[in-house]
């Protein structure tokens, strides 16, 4: 089987959506595809309806497909401080016309604010790897875990834009979604993320500095994290710029004109156009960067703002993880 679905974005490219068909009858939820974490949670009937306003949710009652996963629960929190919580069905989930007919479906009893701010989600599923999911006491599988064995290969790809539709495939390679060839990256899978070493960056038409740089690769996380040295060398390019407590990080005139960014990966160029690099407003006529430091997050983070100019293949079988122009 191969299976292909549509990811929106959301404001500014906050975080890209994709339907997902959960129980029976299917009830259809935009969900966050996140390759930061590895749970599957809906918004749910068991929620206090204050948290439920301006969401769909699942009633596993209402599925007679679902099944109490007895003795489980979850709870996650995230790199941004919001979190979920709550108990566990087994039932049918669809994406992409990929059906599990045995998907642990983390039901939400509670959910931290940004959450319920957030309406663009009714909830995530996680696409890295089992050792990190927070079901207790048993860990249980991501959806593509489970969906591995009906797919020709053990892949997906992801095919983000900035500001329009992308969509991500489940089972193969589609030729006509990159140009050149796919470069691919050794995936250390150790600490649960799909984490590899990149061979370097540049800032602009700069020289190229080779260095190792441990980055994950992270569908849920918005922006670019980096090692303060490079980001500082970045946005000393940019005239204007700032490190700003008061915005949470690097801001510049909104009128500038950004360098480009690129990231090694091997011998492969990656490169992010500048204007990918002026994330959103902030106040005034400043403009948040789209780049910025990793201090304090313990590791490095290749984002939406860096993924949605490529062309990325996240292989689970060895693992690797491959890139090219997208
Ligand atoms: C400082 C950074 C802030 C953003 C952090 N990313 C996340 O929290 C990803 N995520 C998944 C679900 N909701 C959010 C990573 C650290």
């Amino acid at each position: 089987a191969q299976g292909s679905v549509t990811a929106s974005p959301s404001q500014y490219d906050g975080e890209y959506d994709c339907p997902v068909t959960v129980g029976t009858p299917g009830v259809t939820l935009p969900l966050d595809f996140d390759t930061g974490s590895s749970d599957l949670w809906v918004f749910s009937s068991e929620l206090p309806a204050s948290e439920r306003s301006g969401h769909a949710y699942y009633t596993s009652s209402s599925s007679s497909t679902s099944k109490l996963d007895s003795g489980e629960t979850w709870d996650i929190s995230y790199g941004d401080g919001s979190g979920a919580e709550g108990n566990i069905y087994i039932d049918k989930v669809t994406i992409g016309g990929i059906t599990v007919t045995s998907q642990a479906v983390e039901a939400a009893e509670s959910v931290s604010s940004e959450f319920v701010s957030d309406t663009s989600n009714d909830g995530l599923v996680g696409f890295a790897f089992d050792s990190i999911n927070t079901a207790s006491p048993n860990h249980v599988q991501t959806w593509f875990g489970n969906a591995e064995a009906q797919l020709a290969s053990p892949v997906f790809t992801a095919n983000l834009k900035k500001g329009k539709a992308g969509n991500y495939n489940f089972g193969y390679i589609d030729s006509s979604e990159y140009t050149g060839s796919i470069t691919y990256a050794t995936i250390n899978s150790a600490n649960g993320f799909w984490e590899f070493s990149a061979s370097g960056y540049a800032v602009g038409s700069g020289a190229f500095s080779s260095q190792s740089i441990d980055v994950i690769a992270d569908t849920g996380t918005t922006l670019i994290y980096l090692p303060a040295a490079i980001v500082k060398a970045y946005y000393a390019k940019v005239s204007g710029s700032s490190n700003s407590a008061s915005a949470g990080g690097y801001i510049f005139p909104c009128s500038a004109t950004l360098p480009s960014l690129t990231i090694g990966i091997g011998s492969y160029k990656a490169v992010v156009p500048g204007t990918f690099l002026n994330y959103a407003p902030n106040t005034g006529s400043t403009c948040f960067g789209g780049l910025q430091s990793n201090a304090g997050i313990g590791l490095s983070i290749l984002g939406d703002v860096f993924l949605k100019s490529q062309f990325v293949v996240f292989n689970q079988g060895v693992p690797k993880i491959g890139f090219a122009p997208g």
